[in-house]
């Protein structure tokens, strides 16, 4: 069998010689005949089967009579594997099952020995393409969060993802956390030479973990440029998942992760009191921050209560007084449109030379004990609405909040919007957030920057404050925080965030 890091060994036996013959493109073309009534090709984007012996039968509408459909295409993307035994090849695939579901699948053919050899480099080439700059045979660290969301994370990593993952060959290390920050515990622990990725199959919750705990390593470059993150939609809230993905199944999800390719993204320092931690996705304070954490009573409403929890805030035109501080990168609307066009999928900058094998980098700002440097500007909010900083597009399913967003550029995204607006105003931003319009409105303060300091203030008869970093709660107090472009590895389906740009 050839050396390619795609195949494992096939079997070989010495079975009667066969008659069958490559097809005379092979292997400058992408045919292999297997018999006289059965050939497979690979096109520029399916894979083609063609087989006399398939017995699916399809009505035109202008004919009264069946005929006989013996063209099967499968999409490259959908190729999970190819198996070569001594004579038979077994192609492994996902398989539709609705708009929003795949299942493993898959087809054997035989073949006569003679043709074992041309088999063989068939496959090859039918799974460098169908993998094409993707590494296959993937090695996972599975963690699943069984309290995620509505506790359904098992059942969905059981159901729709595990026989996927398998069907690629895909090396799998199961973990189911069994407390508070375990997540933390095994990233911080993790053999990283044993694997490629991490699955959290779990809200965002648990990514942010995992980035904690590779954070607190003496070898935190190495283990962020290693290892990727990536989710699988387990928890109430999948950002990670709809920006990487672009989808909120969990089998498509899986089919993403499978053939997802290694990018970088950037992420953030975060000082607040004497603590540092890492946020890979948002902070917020005021209006969303309390949505998010202070809604549990309607948590039955599912995601709902977010728009809910909005609309009675934004119909009380409530608001948060803070100062913020902001070491600005791109002011303008404009200019964000421009260098968003140039840098979304950026590829230039896919892996920076980060990994000097050493500890989390160091804060170029200090933190948020420190006097703030000179070249931020200051501006007290008395009204503030909504502050929402961002590092992906989508912060929840149907929330496009940062549609300038891009993975490595240095920059986190800054929205503010006043607390002030008239319910219709404010009525019309929310509605534009869905497919990133919100950007565009005047009401909606958008700013590029590499550093910011937030310090709320407390309103007096407010029992419950809330400050969010990447969906969990915090402490109420000023926090500063600062961006580390391209340090960490996700896996990705294309090169920018799954949502659409500006
Ligand atoms: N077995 C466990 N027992 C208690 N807490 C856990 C357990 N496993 C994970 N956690 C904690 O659950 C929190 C939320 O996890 P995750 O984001 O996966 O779920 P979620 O349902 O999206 O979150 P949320 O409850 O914030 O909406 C994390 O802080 C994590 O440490």
């Amino acid at each position: 069998m050839s050396s390619s890091p795609l195949m494992p060994a096939a079997p070989r036996s010495t079975s009667p010689s066969s008659s069958v013959v490559p097809d005379s493109e092979f292997p400058l073309g992408k045919t292999i005949t297997l018999g006289k009534l059965l050939s497979l090709t690979v096109t520029e984007e399916s894979l083609i089967i063609l087989d006399e012996n398939i017995k699916k039968s399809s009505r035109s509408c202008c004919s009264a009579w069946p005929t006989v459909n013996r063209k099967r295409t499968i999409a490259l993307y959908n190729i999970l594997w190819a198996d070569v035994g001594v004579t038979a090849i077994t192609l492994n695939f996902a398989e539709s099952t609705s708009n929003s579901s795949v299942r493993p699948t898959s087809l054997t053919y035989p073949f006569q020995l003679t043709a074992l050899e041309s088999v063989e480099k068939w496959v090859i080439y039918l799974l460098d393409r169908a993998y094409e700059d993707s590494l296959a045979l993937k090695r996972f660290k599975v963690i699943i969060n069984p309290f995620g969301g509505s506790g359904q994370a098992v059942n969905i990593f059981d159901k729709q993802s595990k026989a996927l993952l398998e069907a690629a060959r895909c090396k799998l290390d199961i973990e189911h956390t069994t407390h508070y920050k375990h997540a933390v515990d095994i990233a911080e622990n993790l053999d990283i030479d044993l694997f490629d990725g991490i699955i959290c199959c779990s809200g965002d919750g648990v990514p942010h973990e995992v980035f904690n705990g590779f954070a607190k390593r003496n070898d935190a470059t190495r283990a962020l440029n290693k290892i990727a993150v990536c989710q699988l939609p387990g928890g109430s809230g999948n950002a990670m998942c709809w920006n990487l993905t672009g989808t909120g199944s969990a089998s498509l999800a899986t089919v993403a992760i499978i053939k997802g390719k290694r990018r970088s993204i950037d992420l953030l320092s975060i000082t607040q009191g004497n603590n540092r931690l890492i946020s890979f996705l948002s902070q917020s304070v005021g209006m969303i921050a309390e949505v998010d954490l202070g809604t549990e009573h309607l948590r039955w409403m599912g995601d709902a209560r977010f728009t809910v929890g909005l609309l009675q805030r934004i119909s009380r035109q409530t608001i948060y007084p803070c100062d913020i501080s902001i070491k600005t990168a791109i002011e303008d609307k404009d200019s964000i449109r421009d260098h968003y066009r140039t840098y979304e999928g950026d590829k230039g900058i896919i892996k920076q030379n980060i990994d000097n094998g050493g500890q989390f980098p160091g804060l170029k700002y200090g933190t948020v004990n420190d006097p703030l440097p000179g070249d931020w500007e200051t501006v007290h909010h008395a009204e503030m609405g909504i502050f929402y900083a961002g590092n992906m597009a989508w912060m929840s399913a149907g929330a496009n909040f940062f549609p300038a967003s891009c993975p490595r550029d240095g920059f986190l995204d800054v929205i503010t919007i006043p607390g002030t607006l008239s319910r219709l105003s404010a009525t019309k931003v929310l509605l534009a957030v869905e497919k990133g319009h919100h950007f565009n409105l005047d009401q909606v303060n958008y700013k590029k920057v590499v550093a910011y300091r937030i310090t709320p203030h407390k309103r007096e008869g407010v029992a419950e404050e809330y400050v969010s970093i990447d969906g969990e709660r915090v402490d109420f107090a000023p926090l500063q925080v600062e961006v580390h472009q391209g340090l960490g590895t996700v896996l990705a389906k294309g090169d920018g965030y799954e949502a659409p740009g500006v």
